[in-house]
Parts: structure tokens; sequence; C-alpha cells
């Protein structure tokens, strides 16, 4: 059920910044566009051949597979119409930051409920994929795998409670770094650059570094003190970094995991 193909098509409810991203991704890895179907009344240029409805009731069929990709605040109204356009045995895989499998299932039951947490990287087949499904199930997980590879890295989550966790680390997190690299070029243009010139810096330093910390078997915190020459620039930089950094990025993982938990209620949003 998780090999998706034009007689096994699978279904995205919701096609925005998310869902484009992930479409993207498995199109770019050699996917068929026609084994998708987009239910999104906005979704605009999508790559040939991926069939699209604004409406649910107009999809047809029932899809064996689906993706749901709307936001967490919009589900409650929309789970009738999902429930009427997937298969009552389906896979439903939710990228919804926030929901609970337990929703999930009494919106739609009887089906298979993933949990999944991507970012835009999945867009270049670069997305840490964080997974949770809560019965175990080794031949879904081994599926699953299978069809996301295109997009990322898969990550078994154990505890559904730690999926806020892994959504403010790894899915808002891509915002968090581009705020880095903003702060970056601002800096450096502070310091007297060229603000296209600094951009380009900040983008290029940021990009050579996760690409050394990935390849290297060092850790991040040596690598750190390899550029780090004592009594140097570097060492004068870290001593006012340091002094604040971990910090701000533990309230800032905070604030987006206690929200993830404030979206796990729809009532008190
Ligand atoms: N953006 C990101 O980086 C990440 C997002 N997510 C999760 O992905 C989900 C989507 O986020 P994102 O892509 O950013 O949001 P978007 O608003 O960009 O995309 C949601 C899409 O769903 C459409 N939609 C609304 N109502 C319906 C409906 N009844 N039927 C079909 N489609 C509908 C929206 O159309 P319209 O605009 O008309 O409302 C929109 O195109 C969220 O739940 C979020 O938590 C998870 C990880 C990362
Ligand atoms: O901001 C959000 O709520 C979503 C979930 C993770 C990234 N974007």
């Amino acid at each position: 059920m998780t090999e998706i193909s034009r007689d096994n098509p699978l279904l995205f409810f919701g096609c925005g910044n998310m869902g484009r991203a992930m479409l993207d991704g498995w199109i770019a890895a050699g996917i068929d566009p026609a084994a998708f179907i987009v239910v999104d009344p906005m979704a605009q240029a999508l790559p040939e051949g991926v069939r699209h409805f604004a409406d649910a009731s107009m999809a047809g069929s029932k899809a064996r597979i689906a993706l749901v990709a709307v936001k967490p605040q919009v589900f409650p109204q929309i789970s009738n119409e999902l429930t009427d356009i997937v298969a009552g045995d389906a896979i439903v895989i939710s990228v919804m930051a926030g929901v609970r499998v337990e929703t999930l299932r009494s919106a739609l039951p009887g089906r298979k409920i993933v949990r999944l947490m991507p970012n835009l990287a999945a867009s270049l087949g670069k997305s840490p994929l964080g997974l949770f499904e809560p019965d175990g199930d080794a031949q879904l997980r081994a599926g699953i795998e299978k069809c996301l590879a295109p997009l990322g890295t898969p990550v078994w989550i154990n505890e559904e409670v730690l999926m806020d966790a892994v959504t403010a680390l790894a899915g808002s997190g891509p915002a968090f770094v581009y705020r880095f690299i903003d702060a970056l070029a601002k800096a450096g243009e502070s310091l007297g650059l060229n603000p296209a010139v600094s951009a380009t810096l900040a983008k290029a330093t940021v990009d050579g570094a996760v690409d050394l910390a990935i390849a290297s078997d060092a850790s991040p915190e040596e690598l750190a003190r390899r550029v780090t020459s004592p009594g140097g620039t570097t060492a004068a930089g870290l001593e006012v970094l340091d002094g604040g950094l971990q910090q701000l990025i533990d309230a800032t993982l905070k604030a987006a995991r206690d929200r993830g938990v404030d979206l796990s209620k729809p009532i008190e949003q």
C-alpha cells in the first residue's frame, strides 16, 4: 500500500509550502507525477501530470495512502471531507504540528495513522523525517521508510509527546537557521560590508560549515575548536556568543515545543 504509483496514487490533502516541498522531492527523485493526487483549493502551477482537484468531492475514487498537510487549526473543519476520500483501510500520514494520533484516529476510524515531521528541505531530499506510529507495526514502518526515502532521513520516535520537540527542532528549525544566516549578514553589513557581499558570505559560510560538520567525524564542538586560534579572532567572538546563545536556543525551542502542545488541544487554541 505504501508503493505509490499511477494505480496506487498518494493523495495530498493540502499542498501548500510543506506539501509542495514533499511533492517536488518525490518528483525530483523520479516518481511518476501521475502517482499523486492533490486536493487543495489554492495549489497552483503543479508539476505536469499531477492530478489536481480544488475540492475533495471532485476527487473520485478513495485513496489508499494519503498525506494530510493542511494547517492544524483547519483539521477539525476538514476531517469529514477527508474521511470521505480515503479508503477504510488507508494509511494516513499527517505532517500537522501538534495533532495527536488519538485525534486523527477518532476522525479517521480504521485507518493506519502515521505522524511525520519533515521540513522544507524535503524538496532537495534532505529533510529530517521524524516519525511516530503507535502500534510498532514493523511492516508499516518499513513501507513508510521506503516511500519517504527520496525526501530525507527517517528517525522513529517512540513517545508521541516527543513529536512536539521534533517539530520544534527539525520542523521549525530551518527558520531558526535562516534567522542566524540573516543575523550574520546584518552584522557583516554593520561592519561596513556591502549588503549583497555580506549576504553571499553569510550563506557560503553556513553552507561550507554544515557540509564539513556532516562530512567530518569530528563533533561540531571539535570543529569549532579547530577554527579557534588561541588569543585570535574566533576566541574573541565566541566569548560573546557563548554568553547567551544556548539560553536563547533553549528558550526558542521550548516556545516552539509549547506551541505544539497547545495545538494538540483544539478547544484551547
Ligand atoms: N511549512 C513548514 O515548513 C512545515 C509545515 N508543517 C505542517 O504542514 C502543514 C501545512 O503547513 P504549510 O504547508 O506551511 O501551510 P500552507 O498554508 O502553506 O498549506 C496548507 C494548504 O492546505 C490548503 N487547504 C486549506 N483547506 C483545505 C481543504 N479543505 N482541502 C484541501 N486543502 C486545503 C490551503 O489552502 P488555503 O491557503 O486556501 O487555506 C493551503 O494551500 C501544517 O499542519 C504544518 O504544521 C510541518 C513541517 C514543516
Ligand atoms: O510553524 C509551524 O507551525 C509549522 C510546523 C513546523 C514548521 N512549520
